[in-house]
């Protein structure tokens, strides 16, 4: 089992550990449930689904990076497919707290990078802030996303964001997890391809600055993320952390990385390039390079 859940995982239902082991076993356990492996822990622990998701939450609290707070926020965002995917808060030391990742955010851009096309609900182990509350209202779920928190019965974002503010404020229609591809060639090689697949389905209704991100792994592990812009623009997240994300939940620590590409387009209103350069030489990666979409 991964380290990072050498704590949290005693602590669970005997029942709950007994069932689960044979997954963490795995080291490359990448912090997501299969319909199927959801079942089998539903099963196994008598629970129903809202309880187990509340009963996993240490483990996807165990993923976060926290060295500014210590304070570990878990998520975990049920996909309309029945996969799980675990979220956690990222802090980056030697950075500026703009760069920070939610949990919630975590969750969700995790399921979107996983190619989930809907969330049905998350769950997490604290109230969601104002950011957060506004990011998934970005969503195609819409204020019907259910949302349960430890002690209160389930309710949706509608309850928690009443007169919202959102796309529709702005007469955009694509909403984040929609399907959507900007239709860039793929060149270069596979990082590079990986950088512009990932800003091929980036979320930028606001400024049409199309952009992703590929971090390749000393193992050769590649991990991308996608831009995933929000009506109310600071919210946004930005491709590098949707990549940083994904490679720390699958357990991968800051050192691992080699070398990142940044895939974006020469004259697109914003640019990612300084923030993406200053918030990677932060974590220790000074190897990045620039692949222009066209
Ligand atoms: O809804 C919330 C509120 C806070 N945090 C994180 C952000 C930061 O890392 C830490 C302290 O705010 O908790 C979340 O992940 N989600
Ligand atoms: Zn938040």
């Amino acid at each position: 089992m991964h380290s990072r859940f050498h704590t949290a995982f005693p602590a669970l239902a005997e029942n709950l550990q007994a069932a689960l082991a044979p997954l963490l076993a795995d080291a490359d356990f990448p912090a997501m449930l299969s319909a199927e492996q959801v079942s089998t822990l539903l099963n196994a622990t008598g629970m129903d689904e809202d309880a187990l998701a509340f009963a996993l939450l240490p483990l996807a609290a165990a993923c976060a990076r926290t060295e500014l707070s210590h304070f570990n926020v878990g998520a975990i965002a049920r996909g309309i497919s029945g996969t799980w995917y675990f979220g956690s808060n990222m802090e980056f030391l030697g950075a500026t707290m703009q760069q920070t990742v939610h949990a919630e955010q975590s969750a969700i851009s995790h399921a979107w990078q996983r190619g989930e096309k809907a969330l049905a609900s998350i769950t997490v182990n604290y109230t969601p802030c104002g950011h957060c509350r506004q990011f998934m209202n970005e969503l195609n779920s819409g204020l019907t996303l259910r949302i349960n928190l430890p002690g209160r019965t389930p309710h949706t974002l509608g309850d928690y964001l009443p007169d919202a503010f959102g796309p529709k404020d702005l007469e955009i229609k694509t909403l984040l997890l929609d399907e959507q591809d900007h239709g860039f060639t793929l060149s270069g090689d596979a990082l590079s391809q990986a950088a512009i697949t990932a800003a091929n389905k980036s979320h930028t209704p606001y400024t049409q600055s199309p952009s992703g991100v590929a971090i390749e792994c000393r193992n050769g592990r590649i991990f991308s993320g996608s831009y995933a812009e929000n009506a109310a623009f600071n919210p946004t997240l930005p491709p590098l952390q949707g990549a940083l994300n994904l490679m720390s939940l699958a357990g991968y620590d800051y050192p691992d990385m080699q070398r990142a590409v940044l895939a974006e387009k020469a004259d697109a209103p914003l640019t990612q390039w300084d923030a993406t350069v200053a918030t990677l030489r932060a974590l220790g990666c000074q190897n990045v390079e620039r692949v222009l979409l066209d």
